[in-house]
């Protein structure tokens, strides 16, 4: 049997749990709280997260992070984008010297602009082909309740992509595998910062017209920024890329899209963030992505506005009038 570590016990990681555990893994979450840790252990919950969710046996918890890694074959980190490489600063010596490290984050570093694929290879000291992302339209109260739902696995290595892939195939979630690694980790972090622009155009009160713009767009200038990067464009309309995009921005579950939404509202980023609680990785790699896309040339007016709003305290009514204002040009 498959041993699986995953280290974070939020909503994904949690969820995650129970994908590897159905699929016929042996899986240890390692949960910051002992409360969690004892919760899910115990009664089998985690009542913070998801707490309809009943896990199945084949899951147990701890907080001692190491102890869940030494061991594991499969090493699954679904901790928030910017903790990751502190994170892995204490983890990375117990983990094994053939494990696979599997990446649920869908952010973009502060301060160096590098995927999390890249941290991991960085901070774990291990090689790109051991490194795996996990990315798609996956929300993660949707997966627990077993509804049905697509992913994408991308690793350089295709046997180890393969690996992942029937490790977490299950009834209810049909993982595809895909060797473009960049592609697939721009489209999950920036669909973040598209879906903040949703949430704010939904507060703000308009309709089908300006929220399909907002997604066909953001696209468009998520794929500009893959491209540049060396991703490629079919990528973009993929599971990870259109896939994730309208998932994500459709949904009221979706912490980034909540997050715009009380940003639309007019309230400040601290009310914002008192009242979500949870990761909207969307806040902070609006900045890195700008970053990025400054560093490549590449126009990205969408996450210029979102990074505005959320960090020099633009009205996003204003952030609009300067979208709409820009120069015409071709599509
Ligand atoms: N929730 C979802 O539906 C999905 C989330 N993701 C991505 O998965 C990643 C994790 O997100 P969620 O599990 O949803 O977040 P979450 O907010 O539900 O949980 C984050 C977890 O990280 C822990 N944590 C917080 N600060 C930490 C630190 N300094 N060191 C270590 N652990 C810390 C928290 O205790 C919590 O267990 C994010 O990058 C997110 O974008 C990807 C697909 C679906
Ligand atoms: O990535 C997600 C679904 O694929 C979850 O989105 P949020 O982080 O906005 O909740």
């Amino acid at each position: 049997m498959t041993r699986a570590a995953v280290l974070g016990a939020g909503s994904w990681g949690t969820a995650f749990a129970k994908i590897l555990a159905d699929a016929g893994c042996d899986v240890t979450v390692w949960a910051r709280r002992p409360a969690v840790a004892a919760a899910i252990r115990e009664q089998r919950t985690n009542p913070d997260y998801l707490p309809a969710l009943k896990l199945p046996p084949g899951v147990t918890a701890t907080t001692d992070a190491r102890a869940a890694i030494r061991g594991a074959e499969l090493v699954v980190l679904a901790v928030p984008s910017q903790t990751l490489r502190g994170n892995l600063a204490d983890w990375s010596s117990a983990i094994g010297p053939d494990a696979t490290l599997i990446s649920l984050m869908k952010g973009i570093e502060l301060g160096t602009t590098k995927r999390m694929s890249q941290v991991i290879a960085e901070a774990a000291h291990v090689p790109d082909h051991r490194v795996v992302v996990v990315s798609g339209p996956n929300l993660a109260a949707e997966i627990a309740a077993e509804q049905p739902a697509a992913t994408v696995v991308a690793c350089p290595d295709t046997t180890r992509a393969e690996q992942v892939q029937k490790a977490i195939t299950t009834r209810y979630l049909r993982p595809y595998t895909n060797d473009d690694v960049i592609g697939c980790e721009l489209g999950g972090a920036v669909k973040n910062v598209i879906a903040l622009a949703y949430g704010m155009a939904t507060a703000l009160g308009f309709g089908d017209n300006t929220r399909a713009m907002v997604i066909t767009r953001g696209l468009a200038e998520t794929a500009r920024l893959g491209v540049a990067l060396g991703a490629d464009p079919l990528t973009f309309a993929g599971l990870a890329g259109l896939g994730d995009l309208v998932g994500t921005c459709s949904s009221p579950l979706s912490r980034n899209r909540t997050f715009g939404e009380h940003l639309g509202r007019g309230e400040t980023i601290e009310q914002a963030q008192a009242a979500t609680r949870q990761t909207a990785e969307g806040v902070k790699s609006c900045l890195a992505i700008r970053d990025l896309a400054h560093r490549h040339g590449v126009e990205m007016p969408i996450t210029e506005q979102v990074e505005r709003v959320c960090h020099e305290g633009l009205d996003p009514r204003i952030a609009v009038g300067a979208l709409m204002g820009r120069s015409v040009k071709p599509e």
